[in-house]
């Protein structure tokens, strides 16, 4: 997606729908570009995205799915030790990664010896290696690195990754201390890098997020732009949406 609006949207009667969706869409993308290039490199989030994803770990994809060309990152975590409640890596693999066989040399964890701005300039130099050795491919529209697909969640506020109202920053990773929504300590994927993704699913369930979503859909010209209204792709993008709009 291009331009703003330009997105498919797909709204479910339930959030079972939706994960059954979402499992079809992850799994035919990896299949792509499995197909068109050996590997597939997929983002992330923490939060209600990980339950989403569920289907994706179950019969049929679980066993059709080729693993081994998997990379996966985090388009944000929080500062804290892998095994805390509080990190998107814990919630990740033990919601998802636990029960899929990706070599583990393939999921890009931060590295959360280091306090934020540390972690944020480890992660960063990863990706240029990986950039570097081809794993990670480059937007050529943006510079930026461009992700096979980018799986976003979005909070009540309408913010996305670690991107809270207000934040600008043209690195590849950024940090926060004082993130609204606890813990306080983040790094996280910037606007630039989120957008260069050839693919970007917003996945937002519940009716309490229908209002911070309207912008993200087009629908709402006139509010101050929240970050979830800053989401654009390069590519095809599917935004599934099952609360009331
Ligand atoms: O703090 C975070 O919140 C957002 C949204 O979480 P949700 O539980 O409301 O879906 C999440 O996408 C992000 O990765 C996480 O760090």
């Amino acid at each position: 997606m291009s331009e703003k609006g330009k997105g498919k949207v797909e709204v479910f009667d339930s959030e079972e729908d939706l994960s059954v969706s979402l499992a079809k869409y992850t799994a035919d993308l990896a299949d792509k570009f499995s197909k068109e290039k050996g590997s597939f490199t997929v983002v992330l989030s923490g939060g209600s995205l990980i339950k989403s994803l569920r289907k994706v770990v179950e019969p049929p994809y679980v066993d059709a799915v080729d693993w081994s060309t998997w990379h996966v990152f985090w388009v944000d975590e929080r500062v804290v030790p892998k095994d805390h409640d509080d990190s998107n890596y814990k919630l990740a693999f033990d919601g998802f990664l636990s029960k899929v066989p990706i070599l583990p040399g393939k999921v890009y964890a931060i590295n959360d010896a280091l306090p934020a701005e540390g972690a944020a300039d480890d992660y960063e130099t990863c990706l240029k290696h990986l950039v570097k050795s081809n794993v990670i491919s480059v937007s050529a529209a943006t510079g930026f690195p461009k992700f096979d697909l980018m799986l976003l969640g979005m909070g009540p506020d309408g913010h996305v990754a670690s991107l809270f109202p207000g934040h600008e920053n043209e690195k590849w990773v950024t940090f926060i201390k004082d993130s609204p929504k606890p813990p306080p300590e983040r790094i996280t994927f910037t606007f630039p890098v989120i957008n260069s993704s050839a693919d970007v699913a917003l996945v937002v369930c519940g009716a309490g997020k229908a209002s911070p979503v309207h912008p993200a859909l087009g629908n709402d010209q006139n509010s101050d732009p929240l970050p979830v209204g800053l989401v654009f792709g390069q590519g095809y993008s599917f935004q599934a949406v099952s609360c009331m709009l």
